[in-house]
């Protein structure tokens, strides 16, 4: 009894502009598989081509098209539109290298492949031309992402931040194709959305902003209530290893997974053996090259974690032969968001899978790293004992006056200070604490307050 849907079948197409050495245009198309993969789709398929630019009404070279829909089952015709003059230039570089070929399986697969999922960001009329061509569904990078974060936002927040970002996407898009009478669309526009005409969908956006402002101002309270806690932030790139490490760092149960954007919403979680006072560990989502712009707005929000965190851990996947684009794409993301001014500590992970040359590569391009592996445990103690030792630099030591009016406060001291000594005089209690100086202050604020 046949009650699940079939897994959709999709082909990846990737274009290698000149300024895109071979192994990044390669690990571009893995990444945007692995994208495809998350979204429950399988990959039969690959169609790349060397060009000047990604900016063709059909993408594609006509021979290359007419490849593409030979896997989809289209025509391979766009239709009214010619396809444009070719240079004597673009022609020899595009000639050159046509190696990376469809992967076409050795028999014909029983059924054709119902989506074309592009590396690039296609412009609404390059979506339809590709449509009619193939006959598939056509999907961009950015449609690929925000349908990522559409199934997998929890919270409430994430879930409104990415409503707000993926009617963004598909307002442009409706526009276009609005002639085609309510055509079905790729899951980058919902059918609901469908129905909605641009002012629909403007109301909606103002709506959402509104009910987000609400959320965040929620969320703002919560976070001003950990001040002056002692706050570490994971960050990096997607899949590095983030929440591998909250795990082995905070003994939680956080969701780890080979996949991409397996996070999306900030979980925080104490540090492991607790210390005093202790430290509170956050996992966040992971970023990736090409991120559409809404959805960075998004990450503004679930990343002012790591804006308010005392120090960044920027996690790395040092076995990824594309490592330092990632990070490059990560730094930019903090910079964007402005997190860029917190401490950070860039670490190396998933060192277990570099051999002792890359070691030494690694060790001399970034001889202040940490250089670790997730999964064990002697690394991760390790990472225990530098993240405390941060934090013991930072404390200062002072005495706070209790008096007996306000013992009601000696749990709140206790947790945002280690407290070293404690003596009874006229007056109430002498303790003698060691704590963040944002922490003592507080305290002493409370303290002096009739
Ligand atoms: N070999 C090895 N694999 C690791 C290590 N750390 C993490 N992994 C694996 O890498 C994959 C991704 O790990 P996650 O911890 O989910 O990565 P993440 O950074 O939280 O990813 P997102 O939440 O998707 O951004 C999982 O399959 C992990 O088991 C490591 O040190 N060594
Ligand atoms: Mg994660």
């Amino acid at each position: 009894m046949e009650t699940k849907a079939p897994i959709p079948l999709a082909v990846l197409v990737g274009i290698q502009t000149p300024e895109v050495d071979d192994i990044a245009h390669a690990a571009s198309l893995e990444e945007l598989g692995r994208l495809v993969k998350t979204l429950g789709y399988e990959v039969v398929g690959q169609v790349s081509q060397r060009r000047e630019g990604t900016g063709a009404g059909s993408l594609l070279g006509s021979g290359k098209l007419a490849e593409l829909a030979a896997l989809t089952g289209g025509t391979g015709e766009i239709g009214t539109m010619a396809p444009p003059p070719r240079a004597k230039a673009r022609q020899r570089f595009e000639g050159a290298g046509e190696s990376a070929r469809a992967e076409a399986p050795e028999e014909a697969p029983a059924r054709r492949p119902e989506f074309v999922i592009v590396d690039h960001e296609l412009s609404p009329s390059q979506i339809r031309n590709l449509e009619r061509a193939t006959g598939a569904q056509v999907l961009d990078r950015t449609g690929v992402i925000v349908e990522i974060f559409h199934r997998h936002a929890n919270t409430r927040e994430a879930k409104l931040q990415v409503e707000m970002a993926r009617l963004k996407y598909v307002a442009p898009r409706l526009r276009e194709s609005s002639g085609g009478g309510g055509r079905q669309q790729g899951p980058g526009a919902g059918e609901t959305t469908l129905d909605l005409d641009r002012r629909k969908i403007r109301d909606r956006i103002a709506e959402l902003k509104d009910q987000l402002e609400a959320v965040q101002r929620d969320a703002d309270n919560r976070r001003s209530a950990r001040r002056d806690q002692l706050r570490v932030a994971l960050v990096g790139y997607t899949n590095a290893g983030k929440s591998s490490l909250m795990r082995a760092l905070t003994g939680s149960q956080v969701l780890v997974e080979d996949k991409l954007f397996a996070t999306l919403d900030t979980t925080v979680r104490i540090l492991q053996p607790e210390t005093r006072p202790r430290v509170l560990v956050s996992d966040t989502v992971g970023f990736i090259k090409q991120l559409p712009h809404d959805l960075v707005a998004s990450f503004r929000s679930t990343l002012a974690e790591a804006l308010e965190a005392s120090l960044l851990l920027f996690v790395v996947d040092a076995s990824d032969p594309t490592y330092e684009a990632q990070l490059e794409v990560s730094r930019s993301v903090l910079r964007e968001i402005g997190a860029d001014v917190v401490p950070a500590r860039l670490v190396l992970n998933k060192m277990d899978r570099v051999d002792a040359a890359g070691r030494a590569a690694l060790r001399e391009k970034h001889p202040d790293a940490i250089m670790l592996s997730a999964h064990a445990p002697e690394d991760v103690g390790a990472l225990r004992e530098t993240l405390i030792g941060f934090f013991e630099a930072q404390m200062v030591e002072d005495v706070l006056r209790l008096p007996y009016a306000k013992q009601g406060l000696i749990g709140e001291v206790y947790e945002s200070a280690r407290v070293l000594s404690e003596a009874y005089d006229e007056k109430g209690r002498v303790l003698t604490v060691r704590g963040l100086p944002g922490a003592i202050a507080r305290l002493q604020r409370s303290l002096a307050t009739p």
